[in-house]
């Protein structure tokens, strides 16, 4: 494991005190290794740039990630091989995004649960898919089907917004009989999404995900949602907030997604809405920045040394120097908030949003991972006196989060193709405002 820290020690909570027991952790002392854990639709992303037009054409609508029967995705992809309009094709799912740049940050091991062509032909969706995805990557408990994984045609639009044409093959097939309990309760996080739920009936991809949350609950480890796209939270919305209340610690999702699911516009709210039923929240909000809100025992909080901030909930930011915990954990909990404006400014050209608001997560993940590989192998680190979710404190894993999703909006993949520069200057107050 790579620590986030590791980059700029000073960066990162808790910055003044570094901890001496740190040295436990010797070269002969082979530190524990954690992981986490994923389930995702496996596919790949087919990319094109394609103008408005053609989306109406065929029927897709903007921003959205739609479904197409075989026939009408097989017409659409002939047209854009016809038309030479197809620019790459990577590994794509958003788990599988978010696992494999969690495995690139942290250089450290997750496990991805989903289905896998049997045979594979050289140059096929599977063979690009397993040639783009990190070594890191664990892909030892993917199940074989007879069949094709899913493709993801991604078109990309002059303005940079992306909408998806999924041909899913068999990518729905995961049977609960092929997920690992061991893995799962032993991970730092089961990561899901919310595409899971959009299988068929007679698909065991929803009953796969319900078991995983099941057995991560029963060992108390974090289960992270991401909602997906607004479309999907919108045709559910009460069935999607008592699974959270039921099954999530963690929900990321983007401003639109916050909006379908809570009916509250100004993310600040719809976050403080979502903590009534989960523990934590990553809200991103495109050109506006992220948020991140989560919980802090009272006798925990640690007041911001920064500029108190304005907005729907006044003085928002006021403990954002905390670290965030389970509100379980909490004697008295305590609402915590902070935002961040993209990092830079934003890039000076976006090559693509697609997978800036998996980057983020990743980054957020990696500091939880980090949290839960310091507390076992530095159990009696005044780190862990109380029982924190995240190693650094929410402002600075937002700032974590918000370089991630920089450098994935100036690259063509969603994928890292590798972690961010060990040591970093930018990551300094004033470089935030150009
Ligand atoms: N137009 C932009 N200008 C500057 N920064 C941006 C822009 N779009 C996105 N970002 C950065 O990327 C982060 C995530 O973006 P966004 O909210 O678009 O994610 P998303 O919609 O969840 O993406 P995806 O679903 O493709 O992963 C933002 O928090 C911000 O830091
Ligand atoms: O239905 C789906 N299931 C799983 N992943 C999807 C689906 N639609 C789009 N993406 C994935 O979302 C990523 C960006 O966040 C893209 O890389 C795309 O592969």
């Amino acid at each position: 494991m790579k620590f986030p820290g590791q980059r700029k020690h000073k960066h990162f909570f808790p910055v003044e005190a570094r901890d001496p027991r740190l040295s436990e952790l010797l070269p002969q002392n082979k530190p524990v290794s954690g992981h986490i854990c994923g389930i995702d639709q496996v596919l790949v992303d087919i990319e094109a740039q394609v103008d408005d037009n053609f989306l109406a054409r065929h029927g897709l609508s903007k921003g959205h990630s739609m479904l197409l029967p075989e026939d009408k995705a097989e017409a659409l992809y002939r047209e854009l091989l016809e038309r030479e309009l197809i620019v790459s094709e990577f590994a794509g799912g958003t788990i599988g995004n978010t696992l494999h740049n969690y495995s690139v940050l942290a250089d450290d091991r997750s496990v991805l649960f989903g289905v896998m062509s049997e045979n594979i032909r050289v140059g096929s969706s599977a063979y690009r898919y397993l040639c783009t995805t990190s070594s890191r990557v664990d892909l030892n408990y993917l199940q074989p089907v007879a069949g094709s994984i899913g493709q993801c045609i991604t078109l990309i639009s002059p303005d940079g917004e992306r909408s998806f044409a999924i041909n899913k093959g068999m990518m729905d097939h995961l049977a609960p009989a092929h997920l690992d309990q061991a893995q799962i309760q032993s991970a730092s996080a089961l990561v899901l999404t919310a595409y899971l739920m959009r299988c068929e009936e007679h698909e065991p991809m929803q009953q796969s995900a319900l078991q995983a949350a099941e057995w991560a609950r029963q060992a108390g480890v974090p289960v992270v949602l991401t909602m997906g796209t607004r479309f999907i939270v919108e045709d559910r919305k009460d069935w999607w907030q008592q699974f959270i209340r039921d099954h999530v610690t963690l929900v990321a999702m983007n401003e639109e997604e916050a909006l379908a699911l809570t009916g509250i516009a100004d993310p600040l709210l719809a976050c403080e809405r979502v903590l009534e039923w989960a523990d934590m929240v990553l809200c991103t909000a495109g050109p506006a920045g992220l948020y991140l809100a989560g919980h802090v025992d009272d006798e925990h909080k640690r007041e911001t040394s920064r500029p108190l901030l304005p907005g729907a909930i006044a003085e928002f930011n006021r403990y954002e120097y905390s670290r965030p915990m389970r509100k379980a954990d909490c004697a008295a909990p305590r609402k915590i908030y902070t935002h961040i404006s993209p990092y830079m400014g934003g890039p000076e050209r976006i090559k693509n949003t697609n997978g800036a608001g998996d980057a983020a997560l990743a980054a957020l993940l990696h500091d939880l991972a980090a949290n839960d590989y310091h507390r076992a192998n530095v159990p009696g680190s005044a780190k862990h006196r109380a029982r924190h979710l995240t190693y650094s404190s929410l402002s600075q894993v937002s700032k974590y989060a918000n370089r991630v999703s920089f450098e994935v909006l100036v690259q063509h993949s969603p994928r890292l193709s590798r972690g961010l520069p060990e040591r970093e200057d930018s990551l300094e107050e004033a470089y935030w405002d150009r």
